[in-house]
Parts: structure tokens; C-alpha cells; sequence
């Protein structure tokens, strides 16, 4: 099951493990980009759109519907959305797409994955490392905006720990990873991130490239690296913020977050 296998890295990630043999669920917005991807891969076509979390639950029906066993859950959907504002559950709506959502459709499918003694590998990014985390103010009210980076920042800390969390709470074997600067459209819906790019333009590698973690993570056997690992790439233990290894802020941002999507009501 990928997320955000429509386009760049999901996509190509979603091609490569069909080659594998992978019976592959492509989960995108775009329902036309969706369908066609799922064709290529002679597999399914799911669209969810995360600014709306009846959507993610109505995905998450949808799927258990489907599939009685569940390998690997990519949570690779996600990106930066250039002008504040709120999802139709009322949430900034950069958290909502990067954390909020694969966070509820994580748990909805929290059952199952537990069966199925799965993977989950939650795409982050290095981006984690200039986060904060708020537990009174997740949204980022009444903070500079400055075209969603440091809500991005924040959002991709979230993912570290939710990952670290994930690892502790449950049985199921869970990863992270930053794909590497990644030519893909990522970011190109903000000036502000798109002139980020443009000056890391020479260390930008393939779609190709940046799906190999996510391949990797998804498929290879015996990573040698515990559950709740966040790699850099390839490699483990890449570099988080200091934040992002707080075994206590990890646990209460899992409970704050599943009031917000309301999975508990506290
Ligand atoms: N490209 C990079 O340099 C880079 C670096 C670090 C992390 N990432 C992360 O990699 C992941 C994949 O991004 P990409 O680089 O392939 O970019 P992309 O824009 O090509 O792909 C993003 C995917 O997420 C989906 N998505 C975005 N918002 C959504 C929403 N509201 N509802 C449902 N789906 C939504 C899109 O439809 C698309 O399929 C993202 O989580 C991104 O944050 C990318």
C-alpha cells in the first residue's frame, strides 16, 4: 500500500515493487494520475484526498475491504501547501496532509497491519531536524507561515516520532527515512521552498534515486536496524533534531494527536 503514489517518488516506488511481484495499492489525490499509475502496475486504485479526514477514514473501509493481509504500509503522501490554511477538519493543513491523516489511516489500519506482522515506513525528511513541536498549538496559530516550511519542518518532525511511537506501541516494524533532495514537484506550489530548491539544485538526484529507501525499507528481508529506525537515505540513524529522540514528547504528541483526529476523546 502506497500513499502519494500518484507522481514522484510513490510512483516510481509503486512501478518497482510491481516488477517485484508486489500486488501494489496506489493511494492518490488525482483520481485520473491515480488510475493510470495503478493500470501500469496491473494494480488498485484508491483516491483520498487528506485535506479531509472522513476521506482518510472512508480510504482506510476501503482498503480493509480489499485486502485481508497487508504487507507494507507507505505513508508517503505528503509535501507543502504555500498559503495558510485550513482542512475541512479545521487544521492547518500542512500538518493534516503529513501528519494528522497517515496517522488516523495508520491506526485505522493498526489491526490488520498487526496480523499481517507488516511494515510501515513513513516518508520523512531531513526537514525534520528545523522542527518544533507544540502540543498546545500543533496548528502553528499566530507563527510566521513563510510558504509552509516550518510547518513542513514541523510536520516531518511529527512523522519521526510518530514512527519512534508506532515502533514502542505496537508489534509492527516501523521506519522513516529521508529520500534525499528529490526532483520531483515537491515544494513547487511555494516560492519560498521553490528558491530553497533552486539552491540545492546541483545535489538534486532522480525520482528513481530518491524511491530507493522507500523500495529498500519496504522489501529487504533484515534491514539490521531496530524498529522506530529513521534513515537518512540508505543509511540508519541519520541526523534528527534533538527533539525527535524525546521518548516523552513522542508519546504525548501520539495521544494529542489522536484527540485531534479523534480516535479518543482524552
Ligand atoms: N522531493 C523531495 O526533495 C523530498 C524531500 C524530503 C521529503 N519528501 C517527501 O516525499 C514524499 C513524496 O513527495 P515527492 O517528492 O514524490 O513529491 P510529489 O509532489 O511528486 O508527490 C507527493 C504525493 O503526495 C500526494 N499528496 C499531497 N498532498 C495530498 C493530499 N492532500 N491528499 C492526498 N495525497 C496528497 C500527491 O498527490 C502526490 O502523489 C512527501 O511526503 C514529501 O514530503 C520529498
Amino acid at each position: 500500500m502506497i500513499t502519494g503514489a500518484s507522481s514522484g517518488i510513490g510512483r516510481v516506488a509503486a512501478m518497482q515493487l510491481a516488477e517485484r511481484g508486489w500486488d501494489v495499492a496506489v493511494v492518490g489525490r488525482n483520481p485520473g494520475r491515480t488510475r493510470d499509475v495503478a493500470a501500469a502496475v496491473s494494480g488498485t486504485a484508491f483516491v483520498a484526498d487528506y485535506n479531509s479526514l472522513a476521506e482518510v477514514r472512508a480510504l482506510a473501509t476501503a482498503l480493509l475491504e480489499r485486502y485481508p493481509r497487508i504487507d507494507v504500509l507507505a505513508n508517503n503522501a505528503g509535501g507543502l501547501v504555500g498559503r495558510r490554511g485550513r482542512s475541512v477538519d479545521g487544521h492547518e493543513q500542512t500538518l493534516q496532509h503529513n501528519h494528522l491523516a497517515p496517522f488516523l489511516l495508520t491506526n485505522l489500519l493498526l489491526p490488520r497491519l498487526v496480523a499481517s506482522d507488516a511494515r510501515v515506513v513513513n516518508t520523512a525528511s531531513l526537514a525534520n531536524r528545523g522542527g518544533t513541536i507544540r502540543l498546545d498549538n500543533l496548528d502553528g496559530t499566530g507563527r510566521a507561515y513563510l510558504g509552509g516550511f516550518p510547518a513542513y519542518c514541523n510536520a516531518k518532525l511529527a512523522t519521526v516520532l510518530f514512527t519512534r511511537e508506532l515502533a514502542k506501541r505496537s508489534p509492527v516494524t516501523a521506519y522513516s527515512f529521508h529520500p534525499g533532495f528529490v526532483s520531483t514537484s515537491f515544494g513547487h506550489n511555494s516560492a519560498f521552498v521553490r528558491w530553497g530548491l533552486s539552491l540545492l539544485a546541483s545535489r538534486q538526484i532522480s525520482a528513481e534515486q530518491g524511491a530507493q529507501p522507500l523500495v529498500q525499507l519496504a522489501s529487504v528481508d533484515s534491514l539490521g536496524a531496530a524498529s522506530g529506525t529513521y534513515f537518512d537515505g540508505l543509511y540508519p540513524n541519520g541526523a534528527t533534531a534533538r527533539r525527535a529522540q524525546d521518548d516523552n514528547l513522542a508519546a504525548q504528541l501520539w495521544d494529542t494527536t489522536a484527540r485531534l483526529v479523534g480516535l479518543t476523546d482524552g
